[in-house]
């Protein structure tokens, strides 16, 4: 049990809202820039009272800080350097008792997604750098050999073009109806080719039917105005069975990555699509299969390939 005649001394402190999910995008112009941020801030100073007497005169809440960051990118990120020296300015110009602080950020790259109609890059459809991985299954039973090609971690966003609406309201029922939100998703896909050889491709063939169907899928996501991420998932199978003859059929599993308007009214401020929460949980997971007319059945492949229903 501790002595409660001892008295202690608070050492070194700071606290702050860790990893704030910033998604802003300049939408001036049709060609729009996304600024994708995870924002931590944290102060320094006297907070002795909070700690030893739980006086919270001096703690500017960490939600406060949350906000800041939104409300700041109302005006615009810029380099996330210069963001946090604002930020930085903020804080200790603000209030007496902050001296200092930390602020850091993270910083996702996005590339726009080439089309076969925007080759130089689409307006408003974006890939994220770096995370994507190709993925390979072959299973075999008895003389039948099954290849099931695939890519995971595929992370796509369309800044504009994407609306949610027209679904069914009950009593539990929130959602209002949008015309204009952020689709975004990280692209599970495995595709099953009939017979093992995709024979109109090359010596290289599964690179290069890899590589049209990548194409495909970013295409169709890009080029879909899209009503749900349903119906994005289906154009862009349809895109890939159009692509590729040899595929059979290809199924997918892509969490709707819910970007969420940030309400910056209590702040004065109006929020014309700019600023956003990105969530991270919970998400939409939307799985599904397009299948030509004629294809074979395989369940039992797909069992060997975990994740999808
Ligand atoms: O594209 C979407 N599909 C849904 O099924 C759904 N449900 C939801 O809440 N938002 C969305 N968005």
């Amino acid at each position: 049990m501790a002595d409660p005649r001892a008295s202690y001394t608070l050492g070194p402190n700071q606290y702050g809202k860790a990893e704030v999910r910033l998604v802003r995008v300049d939408r001036d112009t049709l060609r729009h820039r996304v600024t994708d941020l995870s924002v931590t801030s944290q102060l320094a100073g006297d907070f002795t009272a909070a700690h030893t007497s739980g006086d919270n005169a001096h703690v500017v809440a960490t939600d406060t800080q949350k906000n800041t960051v939104y409300a700041f990118a109302r005006d615009g990120v810029g380099a996330p350097e210069t963001f946090l020296l604002r930020l930085a300015d903020h804080f200790t110009g603000s209030f007496a008792w902050v001296t200092g602080g930390r602020w850091a950020a993270e910083q996702y790259a996005w590339s726009r997604i080439p089309t076969s109609t925007a080759p130089e890059g689409h307006d408003h459809a974006f890939s994220r750098d770096g995370a994507e991985t190709r993925t390979a299954l072959v299973v075999r039973d008895g003389d039948a050999t099954t290849v099931l090609a695939g890519l995971k971690d595929l992370v796509v966003l369309k800044s504009t073009g994407s609306e949610f609406a027209g679904f069914p309201r009950d009593e539990y029922t929130t959602l209002a109806d949008t015309d204009d939100r952020i689709l975004a998703t990280s692209v599970t896909a495995r595709w099953r080719y009939a017979g093992s050889v995709p024979a109109s491709f090359g010596a290289d063939r599964y690179d290069s039917a890899y590589a049209t169907v990548r194409a495909a899928m970013l295409d169709a996501f890009a080029a879909t105005y899209s009503l749900a991420l349903q119906q994005t998932l289906y154009a862009m199978g349809a895109a890939v069975l159009d692509s590729v003859p040899e595929i059979a059929e290809i199924r997918f599993s892509m969490p709707n990555r819910h970007h969420f308007l940030v309400d910056l009214a209590p702040f004065g401020l109006d929020n014309p699509g700019e600023v956003f929460y990105a969530a991270d949980r919970p998400y939409g997971l939307i799985e599904a299969a397009v299948l030509r007319d004629d294809a074979d059945a395989a369940e039992p492949v797909w069992a060997a390939a975990a994740g999808f229903c």
